[in-house]
């Protein structure tokens, strides 16, 4: 079998253990820490993903830009702010469970549980495990198991930040006629009449997004397919809210959109003992003509 041209390897990103996939479409690059995916690239290698270039890479903080896992909770932690925002698994160590590659593709699996640092922040037991396949496009699928003896309730997030050409005026298909929650506008909700036009500051979270999201670019388009979700965030802090980002320069924001696949708010859900969900992401891009 020929598999010179896939590869599922460790490697290193500044201070962070990472872990590189190589197909004959791409790569990508998962840190350890959060299993946070920090780069994917097309087969013209051209990034798919934003990585903010003062984002700390030495573990003190979770990655600025990629995909960061947000899990067990959403945005706020629903009672106690003292505990950080999206949750506690973007901030910790993930275990590499496996890699593989044939022919066609390079796999990562990557897995934590429940231990005393844990239990301390979410008093749950559980098994999370991120599979990162790479293909001739990027599969994500985020496995939450609750190995507690009771059931609990879940909030979570695929915090996908892609590059784009100009985040002003950009096209994002696929959430007309949706409900959406617009915490940009002091948490106001609406519907979305026509296709989303990004003009940032944006920070809206769409109910009840079962389809795929498309991103418009002069050259190309993102197409973030999803299962296991109905939520779909798109956030941008625009020229005035970057300043609260010490991880993000003040020129930058307009080079990325998060377009996230979530279950959150409405949509979070419950976990009996035994049960488990996935939640899963596929992104793939296509060249364009100028279709803006
Ligand atoms: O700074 P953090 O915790 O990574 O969050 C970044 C943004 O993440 C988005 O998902 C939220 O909708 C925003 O409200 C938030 O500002």
């Amino acid at each position: 079998m020929n598999t010179a041209s896939t590869a599922a390897r460790p490697s290193r990103l500044g201070e962070l253990d990472t872990i590189e996939l190589v197909s004959r479409h791409g790569r990508a690059t998962i840190a350890c820490l959060g299993a946070t995916v920090v780069d994917f690239r097309d087969s013209d290698d051209n990034e798919v993903l934003w990585l903010s270039p003062t984002s700390r890479l030495d573990g003190s903080r979770p990655v600025r830009g990629g995909i960061p896992v947000c899990w067990p909770w959403f945005g706020a932690h629903p009672s106690d702010s003292s505990l950080s925002a999206h949750g506690f698994v973007r901030h910790m160590t993930w275990q590499v469970e496996r890699l593989s590659h044939d022919d066609n593709r390079a796999v990562a699996v990557l897995a934590i549980s429940d231990d005393d640092a844990t239990r301390r922040l979410w008093p749950h037991a559980f098994r999370l495990t991120l599979t990162v396949v790479l293909d001739d496009r990027l599969h994500l699928e985020l496995t939450a198991e609750n190995r507690s003896e009771h059931a609990w309730e879940l909030s979570e997030a695929l915090h996908s930040y892609f590059r784009v050409e100009d985040a002003r005026g950009i096209r994002v298909d696929g959430l007309d006629n949706l409900t959406y929650w617009d915490k940009q506008q002091g948490g106001i909700r609406g519907t979305q009449a026509e296709a989303l036009r990004v003009y940032p500051p944006i920070d809206r979270v769409y109910f009840d997004h079962l389809g795929e999201a498309v991103i418009h670019q002069p050259h190309r388009r993102i197409h973030i397919g999803k299962t296991g979700s109905r939520t779909t965030v798109v956030w941008n802090p625009g020229p005035d809210g970057v300043r609260g980002f010490d991880d993000i320069p003040d020129d930058a924001w307009g080079d990325m959109l998060c377009v996230e696949t979530a279950n959150a708010i409405d949509n979070r859900y419950s976990l009996r003992p035994g049960e488990s969900h996935t939640l899963s992401a596929t992104i793939h891009t296509e060249k364009t003509a100028d279709n803006r």
